[in-house]
């Protein structure tokens, strides 16, 4: 056993903390690695950290197969192509256990499967504690977390508040917050991350990135837990560190800890209790790390003296040393096959015990609040994008207002002023939908991570995103049209303005709406595209296009254009509402009479309420139809 030493001992500090610490910079995780649960020092973690006790997961594959289709281009068919065949293990509570394999081997295919990340194209059997496990488990999902390969933490937050604001939602108001408080400072401690309270997350390091995921996912005090390459990108130091870590976690806490890992160093290697090893699709190696060696040798394949294990198995996986993937696999399986099948858990140990059952977590409205808090805040920090797009629109509203100065009350400024108002609509459209369209795929990657593991549910976090972007399009819209308004000259009465803004704000926050579905359902290169184009398609149809003139197979466009109904709209705010006579400063001015440019523009009996109706009938519609996508994107695995 190791002691403490002063000088990283302070008296805040448990005394398990400061061994951790210390043994980590030694790399001597064994002697700090307790192999019994019952061992008192188990006793001291669990009552440091006041974990309630998860029960213990033991988890069975069989004949686990997963398929992809593959379209032929050339002959227009699809074909099935098996990338897992069959492969069988098991992992046990209180294991660190590493899927290893040469690249595209299918390790983090396999990964996706067991953490039911991926069920789509999945057959075989997963059993958690003897019982088959259900697709799309919420129990299961209870108990386990993924934690992927890329950190995606927000970097705007510090660690003390994504610990805080990860702890209210996963853990929600039925425990004090002061619990929730220790628990964040012990968990921090915990993977030494104290030091970083305050800091900013985008400014952490890589390894302590990830350590910082893995105590985001350890609040909730999951029994498994799935990592995708946790080492990828860190130097050794936190290589080890990691590992060792996740050793911790598994061995004293009785956790089931698996994760990938490409060719680790020999030190490393030898820190994993249990190794399953992937080559093609089949399993090639399936038990303790330690017996990896005597199995190869067994089947005539020697390691040579001094040579890293990790990587000796992967030479040996893709063939360097003359044996066949098949070969390797029948060794595996005709060992396994004369072992017994594993005995169901006693019933303490079933994790559908209900006395340890996690806390449930945050409601509804407090989820969305949450969010709220936590977008505001991200938002507060980098308020540099808020300020330039402010700015934007004050910019082109001086700019427009110039352009067009005065054509608003001009009688033979009419067509000038027709002119500004198209222009105006198409750029509050255009900025709308495009800042959204963009941004939104980045914010698929958290989305999916934080859903998955059960943060929170799909819909407050789609209305804590609304309450952001609405009000902040809608500055931005009003920011333009207010200037462009007053220095254009367009009347100066109340109801006018009102319904102005009114219309053409509905209409940039319905094009926001479709920028949401847009960025929600396609590729980002698509959306880029496929935006603008949506925007220019509708706004033909009544700018350059009168409904008379429009072919009879495209007027049901005309229809449901919320561009043309935003127009029209407008047009009608600044001409109709019985207005009186244009100021005519020459001997003949051809619009003097408002009525008669709404005449020829076919619009004297636009109803701007219908309209504006339409323009927000067609924002909640697009907004349902988002929703619905991201909710088939979260749950079709
Ligand atoms: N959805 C898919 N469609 C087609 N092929 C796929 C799909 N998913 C995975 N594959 C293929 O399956 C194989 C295994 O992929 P996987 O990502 O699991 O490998 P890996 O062992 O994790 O590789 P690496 O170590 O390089 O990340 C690869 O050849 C990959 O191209």
């Amino acid at each position: 056993m190791t002691t403490c030493t002063s000088t990283n001992c302070s008296p805040s500090r448990s005394s398990l903390s400061c061994c951790q610490v210390e043994n980590t910079s030694h790399d001597n995780v064994r002697d700090v690695a307790i192999s019994s649960p019952l061992h008192p020092q188990s006793y001291i973690l669990q009552e440091k950290h006041s974990f309630p006790r998860r029960p213990e997961v033991d988890l069975i594959f069989k004949d686990i197969r997963f398929r992809v289709k593959q379209w032929n281009l050339r002959n227009l068919c699809a074909k099935d192509k098996e990338i897992l065949h069959g492969v069988s293990g098991e992992f046990k509570a209180g294991e660190l256990v590493a899927i290893m394999g040469p690249s595209g081997a299918g390790k983090s295919t396999l990964l996706n499967v067991l953490a039911g990340y991926t069920l789509h194209g999945m057959s075989g059997e997963v059993l958690v504690n003897g019982k088959v496990r259900v697709p799309h488990s919420e129990r299961w999902r209870r108990t386990s977390c993924y934690i992927q390969q890329d950190s995606l933490v927000r970097g705007r937050i510090t660690v003390g508040e994504a610990m805080t604001l990860a702890a209210h939602l996963k853990l929600g108001y039925t425990i004090s917050s002061a619990y929730k408080h220790t628990q964040v400072l012990n968990l921090l401690e915990m993977l030494g991350l104290s030091h970083c309270y305050d800091t900013l997350c985008g400014r952490l390091s890589g390894g302590q990135k990830k350590r910082l995921d893995v105590a985001l996912e350890l609040l909730s005090n999951p029994s498994v837990l799935f990592l995708d390459e946790p080492t990828t990108g860190l130097d050794s130091m936190s290589c080890s560190q990691c590992i060792a870590l996740l050793k911790r976690l598994a061995r004293m806490e009785r956790r089931t800890i698996v994760c990938t890992i490409h060719q680790p160093s020999a030190l490393l290697f030898e820190m994993f209790d249990s190794l399953y090893a992937v080559a093609n699709g089949y399993c090639v190696y399936r038990g303790p790390v330690h017996a990896l060696i005597p199995h190869l040798a067994s089947i005539g394949i020697n390691c040579p003296a001094y040579h890293n294990p990790a990587d000796f198995l992967i030479e040996v996986a893709i063939g360097e040393y003359g044996i066949s993937v098949d070969k390797l696999a029948t060794a595996v399986d005709s060992i396994w096959s004369e072992e017994t099948p594993a005995k169901p858990q006693p019933i303490e140990t079933q994790i559908e015990d209900s006395t340890k059952e996690p806390p449930p977590p945050a409601g509804f409205l407090t989820q969305c609040y949450l969010l709220y808090k936590r977008q505001l805040l991200c938002l507060k920090r980098d308020y540099t994008l808020l300020v330039v797009r402010l700015l934007c629109h004050l910019l082109i509203g001086i700019i427009f207002g110039y352009l067009y100065m005065g054509s608003g009350y001009r009688a033979n400024g009419v067509l000038a002023n027709y002119v500004y108002l198209y222009g105006s609509l198409l750029l509050i459209v255009y900025t709308g939908k495009m800042a959204v369209t963009l941004a939104f795929p980045l914010e698929m990657k958290i989305l999916t991570r934080e859903h998955f593991n059960r943060w929170y549910k799909l819909a407050p976090y789609y209305i804590s995103m609304l309450l952001i972007e609405i009000p902040f399009q809608a500055a931005c819209a009003a920011t333009y049209l207010a200037v462009s308004y007053w220095l254009t000259g367009q009347p100066i009465e109340a109801h006018r303005i009102i319904s102005f803004m009114a219309v053409s704000i509905a209409a940039s926050l319905t094009a926001q709406a479709w920028g949401f579905f847009i960025g929600a359902t396609t590729p980002v290169k698509i959306a880029v595209f496929v935006g603008p184009i949506l925007a220019v398609l509708f706004s033909v149809f009544g700018f350059c296009i009168t409904y008379i003139d429009t072919p009879s197979g495209f007027r049901w466009l005309f229809h449901i254009s919320y561009f043309r109904a935003g127009f029209h709209s407008l047009l009608y705010t600044v001409y109709g509402f019985d207005r009186m006579d244009l100021k005519c400063d020459e001997f003949y001015c051809h619009y003097k009479k408002p009525t008669k440019f709404l005449k020829e523009m076919n619009i004297s009996d636009t109803n701007v309420i219908n309209n504006l109706v339409l323009i927000v009938g067609i924002g909640v519609l697009m907004h349902l139809l988002t929703a619905s996508a991201l909710w088939c994107k979260l749950n079709r695995r």
